[in-house]
């Protein structure tokens, strides 16, 4: 799975993510993951893509002791950026280790437009993820008003840049999803080839801001209405190394289906 080198070995090993938003309460989370690891392929099988799911923080604990022995991981859909302290309701990386997430989205669109957070704000965020050992899975995208005005990789360009200042880090240790606004929970996806095209210029501004190498390992993912119809196609694109997925990752046979066609061992 994922992208081949020459000698056999995986650049890149394909990733599915399941961004389940403010949905499902423990009862329910405990249901999809019983009823979703009997359909998915075995751990160990070579025909397996990297499985995370970004469950509400309440159900990470049942999640957890569900999933741990099937190799499903989990992350979390946002995290602050001190590790402690008087801070009242917000919840620190090194927390979410804790509760045994390897993954935290930041830069969620929603979050960018219903809670107003920043480039600069979101930098903070990734900062602290990546300090605690948390691979922070950066959201990126333009709104559909910035396409038509023709202005959608200079607004992807800026987040990266902002959103990325003054951290160092691995590829290995980096996810980006570009997903653009217009995509997301309306069930009209970019086409194969905008996503193409526009993740293609997210590994160049990746290789600027790092290097060729880096920007080469760093999984760069398409989200905004997957499913299991479309998934194919997508993947089917040389620098889309996965998906995160809304909508079609609340039911675990949809979301077992998407699995499933993610393999191409
Ligand atoms: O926002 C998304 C994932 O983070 C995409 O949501 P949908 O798959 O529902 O369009």
């Amino acid at each position: 799975m994922g992208k081949k080198l020459k000698g056999g070995d995986f650049l890149r090993r394909r990733l599915i993510a399941a961004n389940w938003k403010m949905n499902k309460s423990i009862r329910e989370a405990e249901d999809f993951a019983r009823e979703f690891l009997q359909l998915i392929p075995d751990a160990n099988s070579n025909e397996r893509p990297e499985i995370v799911i970004c469950p509400p923080f309440t159900t990470l604990s049942t999640l957890k002791s569900i999933t741990e022995d099937y190799g499903v991981k989990l992350g979390a859909q946002n995290a602050f950026w001190e590790e402690k302290g008087a801070y009242t309701g917000e919840i620190s990386p090194s927390m979410l280790l804790d509760a045994a997430c390897s993954y935290v989205i930041l830069g969620h669109s929603e979050r960018r437009q219903i809670m107003g957070e920043s480039n600069n704000i979101i930098n903070r965020k990734v900062k602290a993820a990546v300090e605690a050992g948390i691979i922070p899975l950066l959201c990126v995208g333009e709104t559909l008003q910035e396409r038509e005005k023709d202005r959608a990789r200079e607004v992807v360009k800026e987040q990266l840049v902002k959103c990325l200042k003054d951290i160092k880090l691995s590829g290995e240790k980096l996810v980006v999803a570009y997903e653009p606004v217009w995509a997301i929970g309306t069930g009209v996806n970019a086409s194969s080839d905008d996503a193409q095209e526009m993740i293609a210029f997210i590994r160049s501004c990746l290789e600027k801001i790092y290097s060729r190498e880096e920007a080469d390992l760093t999984r760069i993912i398409y989200g905004g209405s997957v499913k299991e119809e479309n998934i194919a196609e997508f993947l089917g694109e040389a620098d889309v190394d996965g998906a995160l997925i809304g909508g079609a990752s609340l039911q675990a046979e949809s979301l077992a289906r998407i699995v499933r066609l993610s393999s191409n061992a």
